[in-house]
């Protein structure tokens, strides 16, 4: 089995790979390390980001210890960036207070629903919100998708969504997204957060969603920390990127359209652009909602929100 450090070190020559195939639109210019206050200023080996707009991030890390495959101390300092950051916005939502919590979820909540992009979706991904984790809650998505489909303006019963949530499957960055058709399909893990058993109560296998035969349109991301570019910050796990990753490849192999992107944020998880460090892998959002409206990062989210 790999170890954490060769799977991103794999992740790192797929995405300089990919990065040949993309038509890479530039992000708006980086800001300089010095503005970067999680960026060290004392790196001692060269690194040179190259910020792209494409569906994933690909960082171009000079090594200076070329093809050895030791150790990486620039990609090292952004992981230990990352998790200083991860600490810090944690003990931030630690102390926000829950009647700002709740107007924000209910708030938020009404945006994707209220959403023509959400409304005219049939398959989707989604979190299962986790109160310790105080993330934005997803349950009254979560309960209208499962319970009545909802009308359409002419009263016509839209068709019901397919719905998939996750299943982490182990701790190499492993997660799977199983279809659920009620919310008794959920059991709690060892995290605490509710999700599906493999195979529902009559043994039979649930789909996973790699194995659909039809694509997911919508994907609505937790997260740790979002900015305006689509760069997003997760816990630390390295499940959604793996995910996402994945699920690109399979969309450009069946020559589907891509997912659209979304992550739900409170306010003080909107940080300014270059604090959060990006590493190899990350996969940047198409768009963000916030309890103050929905805001469409990538060109897709423009032409779809
Ligand atoms: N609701 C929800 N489900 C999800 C995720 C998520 O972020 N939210 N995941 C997204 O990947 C996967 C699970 N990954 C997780 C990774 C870390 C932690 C967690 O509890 N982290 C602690 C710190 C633990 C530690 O430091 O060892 C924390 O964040 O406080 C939870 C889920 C799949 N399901
Ligand atoms: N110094 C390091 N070098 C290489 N890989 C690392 C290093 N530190 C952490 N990792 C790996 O990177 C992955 C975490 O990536 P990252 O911190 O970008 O996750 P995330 O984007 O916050 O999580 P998610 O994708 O689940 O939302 C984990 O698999 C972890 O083992």
């Amino acid at each position: 089995m790999r170890t954490r450090r060769q799977l991103s070190l794999l992740v790192l020559k797929n995405s300089l790979m990919n990065q040949q195939a993309r038509t890479a639109a530039t992000l708006p210019a980086p800001p300089t390390p010095s503005s970067l206050f999680f960026f060290s200023s004392s790196s001692r080996r060269p690194t040179t980001i190259q910020y792209t707009r494409s569906r994933s991030y690909s960082s171009n890390i000079t090594m200076s210890e070329s093809g050895s495959g030791s150790a990486n101390p620039d990609l090292d300092s952004l992981f230990r960036q990352k998790r200083i950051l991860r600490t810090k916005v944690k003990k931030d939502l630690k102390s926000m207070p829950s009647s700002q919590k709740s107007q924000e979820d209910t708030a938020i909540q009404n945006l994707v629903l209220e959403s023509s992009w959400f409304k005219s979706s049939k398959r989707l991904c989604a979190y299962i919100s986790c109160t310790p984790l105080r993330e934005v809650e997803t349950s009254q998505i979560l309960e209208q998708i499962l319970s009545h489909p909802p009308k359409d303006q002419d009263n016509h019963t839209e068709i019901k969504k397919k719905l998939y949530v996750p299943r982490v499957e182990d701790k190499n960055c492993h997660m799977r997204m199983f279809n659920i058709s009620s919310i008794h399909d959920l059991i709690a893990n060892s995290m605490n957060i509710l999700e599906p058993a493999p195979e529902d109560s009559d043994g039979n296998q649930r789909e996973d969603v790699m194995q659909a035969s039809d694509p997911v349109d919508l994907f609505l991301l937790p997260g740790l920390a979002f900015d305006k570019s689509g760069r997003r910050l997760g816990r630390g796990g390295g499940y959604y990127d793996t995910f996402l990753l994945k699920y690109q490849a399979l969309a450009s192999e069946r020559q589907w359209k891509q997912p659209l992107l979304v992550a739900l944020s409170y306010s003080r998880q909107i940080l300014d652009e270059g604090v959060i460090p990006m590493t190899p892998h990350d996969v940047l959002v198409d768009a963000l909602v916030t309890s103050s409206g929905v805001i469409p990062i990538s060109k897709t989210a423009l032409e779809r929100m």
